[in-house]
C-alpha cells in the first residue's frame, strides 16, 4: 500500500485548468479527471482542503484593462471562485467524493460560509472542502488564498496545481531557454520574481514555515506523487 507523507494537505487548483483546451468556463471531462486525481489521494486518507481560481471566467486585472474600478472587478473575480468551487463540490459528488464549499463572501443562500473550526471538523470527517471567493478581500489572489488557508487548517505543504510542470527561471511559456528548479528557497523565489505565484503567497508561507509544491494538474498520478514524497515539480523551502 502507498504510503502518504502529508496527512493533511492545501491544493491550489488553477482556474484556467478547467478550460482544457476551451476557451473559456469549465470543460466536464477536464474536471472529472482532476477530481479523479483528488480521489486518489483522498482514499489514502489524506485530509484535502482545496482553494480554487477564477481565471477560466474572470480575473480583476483583466477587468481594470476595460476602465473598471479595481476593487468591484476583483469582488467579481472572487465571484467567479464561487462558480468553480461549486462546479467542482458536483464533480467530487459525482466521482464519490464527499465535498463542502465554504465562500469568504457571504452568501448563505448559495454556500456555506467560511468558518473555520467547522472547516476543520470536516477535513476530520474525511470530507473535502473547496474554499472558495479566495480570502474575501480584493487585491488579493487565490495563492495568497490558499496559503492564508493552508496556513489556518494546519496543512503541512500546499500543493499549487498548474498548468506548467514546476517552477522555472523565467515564464517557460514565453522563454523557452527556462529551466525548472527541482527545488528552490522561498527567499530565492521572492528576489528572483518568479511569477509562478504572487510574492504575498510566497512571504506568508515562508512565515508560516509552510513548503510549496509545484506542479502539473494535467500530468497524470503526480498529484498522488507528491503526496506520497515522491520526486515532482518544484518544492519551495525555508
Ligand atoms: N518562473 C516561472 N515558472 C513557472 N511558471 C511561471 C513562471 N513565471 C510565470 N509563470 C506562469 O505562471 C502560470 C501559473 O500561474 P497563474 O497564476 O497564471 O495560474 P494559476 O494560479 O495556475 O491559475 P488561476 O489564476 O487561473 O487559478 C504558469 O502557467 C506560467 O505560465
Ligand atoms: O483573495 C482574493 C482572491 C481573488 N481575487 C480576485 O479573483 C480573481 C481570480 O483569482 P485568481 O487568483 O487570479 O485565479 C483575481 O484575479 C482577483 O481579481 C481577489 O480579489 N481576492
Amino acid at each position: 500500500m502507498t504510503t502518504p507523507k502529508y496527512k493533511r494537505i492545501l491544493l491550489k487548483l488553477s482556474g484556467e485548468a478547467l478550460m482544457g483546451t476551451d476557451a473559456y468556463g469549465i470543460n466536464p471531462k477536464v474536471i472529472g479527471e482532476i477530481c479523479g486525481e483528488i480521489k486518489a489521494v483522498a482514499d489514502l486518507g489524506v485530509e484535502i482542503g482545496v482553494v480554487i481560481g477564477g481565471g477560466n471566467i474572470f480575473r480583476g486585472m483583466a477587468g481594470t484593462a476595460t476602465g473598471m474600478d479595481r476593487a468591484t472587478a476583483d469582488y467579481m473575480g472572487m465571484l467567479a471562485t464561487v462558480m468553480n468551487a461549486m462546479a467542482l463540490s458536483d464533480a467530487m459528488r459525482q466521482c464519490g467524493l464527499n465535498a463542502r464549499v465554504q465562500s469568504a463572501l457571504n452568501i448563505e443562500q448559495v454556500v456555506e460560509p467560511y468558518i473555520r473550526g467547522k472547516a476543520i471538523r470536516y477535513l476530520e470527517e474525511g470530507k473535502v472542502v473547496i474554499f472558495g471567493a479566495g480570502t474575501g478581500n480584493p487585491f488579493f489572489t487565490t495563492d495568497t488564498a490558499a496559503a492564508l488557508r493552508g496556513s489556518e487548517i494546519g496543512a503541512e505543504i500546499v500543493l499549487k496545481a498548474t498548468k506548467v510542470d514546476g517552477i522555472y527561471t523565467a515564464d517557460p511559456k514565453k522563454d523557452p531557454a527556462a529551466t525548472r528548479y527541482d527545488k528552490i528557497s522561498f527567499n530565492d523565489a521572492i528576489s528572483q520574481n518568479l511569477a509562478v505565484m504572487d510574492a504575498t503567497a510566497f512571504a506568508l508561507c515562508r512565515d508560516q514555515k509552510l513548503p510549496i509544491n509545484v506542479f502539473s494538474i494535467f500530468k497524470a498520478g503526480a498529484l498522488k506523487r507528491v503526496v506520497c514524497g515522491e520526486d515532482e515539480g518544484t518544492l519551495v523551502y525555508c
